[in-house]
């Protein structure tokens, strides 16, 4: 079963040129769990107010739980929960006061709703007599996503819900994600973080308001065109440089302790290596590599140019 639908949306802000949204179609099905992975500006918050009815599409069609986005906006709005990118919370109530309103404007009760809640909440009930505007961004990610869940949604949309927080508490909000997708709840989550595209079931790249690719992460990674290879030297910079400048090198970026590159031909690395080495590069390592998300994106995006 289908929970979204988006077909063919525009949405385009102050008569600018260039729509923040281009054409988007895409469907997530129902329990899924779907990831918006591209950089600022991409358009993945467009996308999420589109879909949770706080912003009006210029043309195209889209639907939540069957409901159209601009005629059943009402009780849309009863059924999703939206988690926005910049933290919305009220900064001088308390975590419990903050999540007693939320569940009092939905018309609910967070004894209602604990069961849902319960595994994320008790990590933060230590400081509920805390200002929410106190706690550190770990904390406040998931007083957020409570009070996103405390009216018992079919549907979530979190928005960049991991940026600036710290690594540990990025990995619990995904393991915190895979247990409410169990609980049959669809979840929509958009991030500009490439390794967290690997932790949902489909993504869609997304870039300058355009979808450049959708599936499974597997797949996307394995339709990778090229052998891609990791290579490093003493000098990284000047490894760069200079392999950016080779007749033998297709595309070139840093990633990590390596640069990630591709080669116009085949069994050219040795020679690679040689002419790397005249130009004074030291301690040359070059392996081949598998692809990541990341350099999918990448090469989608020079595609386009
Ligand atoms: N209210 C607005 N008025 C004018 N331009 C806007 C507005 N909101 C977004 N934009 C522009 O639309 C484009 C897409 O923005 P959007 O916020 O949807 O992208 P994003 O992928 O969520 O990135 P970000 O993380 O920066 O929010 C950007 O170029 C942005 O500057």
């Amino acid at each position: 079963m289908i929970d979204v639908v988006l077909d063919n949306i525009v949405k385009t802000y102050n008569k600018n040129k260039i729509p923040a949204v281009n054409d988007v179609s895409f469907s997530v099905g129902k329990g899924e769990l779907f990831g918006l992975i591209g950089p600022d500006g991409a358009g993945k918050t467009s996308i999420f107010r589109i879909l949770t009815t706080l912003l009006l599409a210029d043309s195209g069609t889209a639907s939540v739980n069957g409901l159209d986005v601009v005629k059943d906006y009402k009780k849309i709005r009863s059924k999703v929960g939206y988690m926005p990118g910049r933290f919305s919370l009220y900064q001088d109530l308390t975590v419990e006061e903050n999540l007693r309103f939320f569940a009092t404007i939905f018309n609910t009760s967070i004894a209602a709703n604990y069961d849902l809640i319960k595994d994320i909440y008790v990590q933060i009930e230590p400081f509920k007599d805390r200002r929410a505007g106190k706690l550190s961004g770990g904390m406040k990610q998931k007083l957020a996503l409570c009070c996103a869940l405390i009216h018992r949604p079919t549907v979530l949309f979190l928005d960049e819900p991991t940026t600036g927080v710290d690594t540990v508490s990025r990995k619990e909000f995904w393991e915190m994600l895979q247990r409410l997708k169990h609980q049959g709840i669809t979840i929509l989550v958009s991030t500009p973080y490439m390794d967290e595209a690997t932790l949902c079931e489909r993504i869609a790249l997304m870039q300058s308001g355009t979808i450049m690719s959708i599936d499974t992460p597997q797949n996307i990674t394995k339709q990778f065109p090229d052998n891609l290879y990791a290579i490093r030297a003493k000098n990284m910079s000047k490894l760069l440089n200079d392999l950016r400048h080779s007749r033998f090198v297709k595309s070139s970026f840093a990633f990590g302790e390596f640069h990630h590159i591709t080669l116009k031909e085949e069994n050219t690395n040795e020679q690679l290596v040689k002419e790397m080495r005249e130009h004074g590069n030291e301690e040359i390592n070059m392996t081949i590599a598998m692809p990541t998300i990341e350099d999918c994106f990448i090469k989608l995006m020079n595609n386009d140019k």
